[in-house]
């Protein structure tokens, strides 16, 4: 292979068992794809580095240093590699938290190769893999002044538990009583810039002269916290949104007319004589993209704001008598310290190898991956983990509820 760049480790520990014939070294794994191998490690075992990616291309004779994206895990005590689908690794890390030890490198999904196309370079993207799924977000839009943030208000106060808003970051000042954090991230266009560069943006735009977007944390945080995500956002925002991964519920909010939308927008009293004309002026465009760009999956007028809301509500699935629970968000991963690695079709078996140690469980532990969603550069959801007492029963199909 010649000489790997800077990755390779010098404590290498023959201690951690991947199950895949994987040339695994304690803190280094390699997998072959195609006429690649990707090889996951870190520069140094402290505790403030991460995992790196090289990669070996084999056709060329070379290594490559590819463009990382997303967030990196930490390393701990070494890992696991476990090829996926062909399209990605799925990174099992031993001596992490519960919700922070499953993690994916996507080394040829179709958001990676979009990105490798548009980078003319390597990319490899990182992801967090997460127990259970998340209710699809809402993207709520619509020309500045139609009501858009009165009428999410109004769902956050009669659900509180059950919404959350993700809070966009945007370099225009803030009104007399809008709170850095709650309404906005007030930040300065320097700074937004290189995030936005830096791929902490799931969206941006520059809206009514200023910048405007949405980081990806903005909207994990809150699918975190098992709440439905509202994104308040303009139209081209909903575009953008509506090209990526993000499988969301899009709402246009249209008024009933330019006249009334202007009355609005004076009686606000929040933007100059200036800021309103160009408010309105881009008004006609958004409406005009709204109804037409076939964007939205809903449109609603917003003339009769209790009307408007009881149609929200209703195309929401909140409408009838059934009490809303929320879904209780899933515990991470109680991976034992010890442990081995093997896969059986879409499930990854985990065996505790000293069942005496610690809280490590007796019974081998499944993640099943055959429905993930989302992906990088931000969360994998949809991982199903459950425990079995046998492989033959990872086989036949058996678990028991964890
Ligand atoms: N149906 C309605 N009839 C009359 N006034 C309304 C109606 N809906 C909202 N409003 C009022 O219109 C003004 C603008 O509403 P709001 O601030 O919610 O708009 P917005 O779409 O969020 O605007 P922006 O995009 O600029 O944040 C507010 O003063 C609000 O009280
Ligand atoms: N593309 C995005 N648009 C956003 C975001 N947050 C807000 N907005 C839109 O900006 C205008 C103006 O908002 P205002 O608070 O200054 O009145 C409005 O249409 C919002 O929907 C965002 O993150 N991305």
């Amino acid at each position: 292979m010649g000489e790997a760049p800077a990755l390779c480790v010098e404590d290498l520990k023959e201690r951690f068992s991947n199950g895949f014939g994987l040339r695994s070294k304690g803190f280094e794994t390699s997998t072959d794809l195609g006429d690649k191998t990707f090889v996951i490690g870190c520069n140094n075992n402290d505790s403030t580095s991460s995992l790196e990616v090289h990669i070996y291309d084999k056709s060329r004779g070379k290594w490559v240093i590819p463009t990382v994206l997303g967030i990196k895990p930490k390393p701990y005590e070494g890992h696991s590699a476990v090829l996926l689908n062909e399209d990605r690794i799925m990174i099992i890390i031993r001596g992490s938290t519960p919700d922070d030890c499953i993690w994916f490198l996507e080394v040829d999904t179709e958001y990676v190769k979009q990105q490798k196309k548009a980078s003319d370079a390597e990319v490899v993207a990182w992801s967090k893999g997460v127990r259970g799924d998340a209710e699809k977000p809402v993207v709520i839009s619509g020309p500045s002044g139609v009501g858009k943030g009165t009428l999410i208000n109004m769902l956050m106060k009669e659900f509180p538990s059950m919404f959350g808003f993700s809070v966009s970051h945007t370099t225009r000042a803030p009104r007399g009583t809008e709170k850095n954090g709650v309404h906005y991230h007030f930040t300065e266009r320097s700074i937004m810039e290189k995030d936005i560069k830096d791929g902490k943006f799931l969206e941006f735009a520059s809206v009514h002269g200023n910048l405007y977007g949405t980081s990806i944390e903005a909207v994990e945080a809150v699918a975190d916290s098992g709440k439905r995500c509202i994104l308040d956002i303009d139209v081209q925002g909903a575009k953008s949104v509506r090209a990526c991964s993000l499988d969301a519920v899009f709402v246009f909010i249209s008024p009933p007319s330019m006249s009334e939308l202007e009355e609005r927008l004076r009686l606000r009293g929040t933007e100059t004589e200036e800021q309103i004309q160009k408010r309105l002026r881009n008004a006609k465009a958004e409406i005009e993209q709204g109804k037409s760009s076939g964007i939205f999956d809903h449109i609603l007028c917003n003339d009769n704001l209790e009307k408007c809301y009881e149609n929200l509500k209703k195309l929401l699935g909140l409408d009838g008598s059934v009490p809303v629970n929320p879904k209780p968000s899933p515990n991470g991963i109680d991976l034992p310290w010890n442990h081995s690695v093997s896969k059986i079709d879409n499930k990854i078996v985990i065996k505790p190898e000293t069942p005496e140690s610690g809280n490590a469980s007796k019974n081998l532990m499944v993640l099943d991956v055959s429905l993930l969603k989302g992906g990088a550069p931000s969360r994998t959801r949809g991982l199903n983990v459950y425990t079995i007492d046998s492989i033959s029963d990872c086989l036949n199909g058996i678990h028991k509820p964890s």
